[in-house]
């Protein structure tokens, strides 16, 4: 499986369950790790081949300065749907920190890894076949 990574993106958003955090954005960090539908990239050296990870950046900024999310979870569910629906990614792993928001803890956040419904419905044909 190839993957693409972007690691340490800090961008500003909206994000929080208290009132304060609808008014003052913060810094959050943002890890993506998006597994590519296919390898052609490789071998043909064309763009037209690749997932271009500047779209990509482009996607999440753009995300990042329409929505407004009460937990980390959700904006990390949001970022994982959308890029593996509008870039045809068979898996992703996303991790979404805030940083220094607690007294004593550098950077804390979540981290959920998702399939997309192609993959997972082979999946389960695949063990529908086997049993
Ligand atoms: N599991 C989570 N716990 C908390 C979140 C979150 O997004 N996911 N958010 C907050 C507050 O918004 C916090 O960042 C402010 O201190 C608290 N717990």
């Amino acid at each position: 499986m190839d993957i693409i990574f972007l690691h340490d993106f800090k961008a500003k958003t909206l994000i929080g369950i208290y009132p304060w955090e609808r008014i003052v954005p913060q810094t959050i960090r943002i890890d993506l790790e998006i597994a590519l539908p296919t390898s052609r990239a490789c071998q043909s050296d064309n763009i037209a081949d690749a997932l271009d990870y500047a779209l990509i950046v482009e996607k999440i900024n753009e995300i990042l300065a329409t929505h407004h999310f009460s937990l980390l979870e959700a904006l990390a569910e949001h970022i994982a749907q959308t890029v593996l629906t509008e870039f045809q990614s068979p898996w992703i792993k996303v991790s979404v920190a805030k940083l220094g928001i607690i007294r004593g803890v550098k950077k804390l956040g979540v981290r959920i890894e998702r399939t997309s419904n192609a993959i997972s419905d082979i999946r389960s044909h695949m063990s529908v076949v086997k049993s």
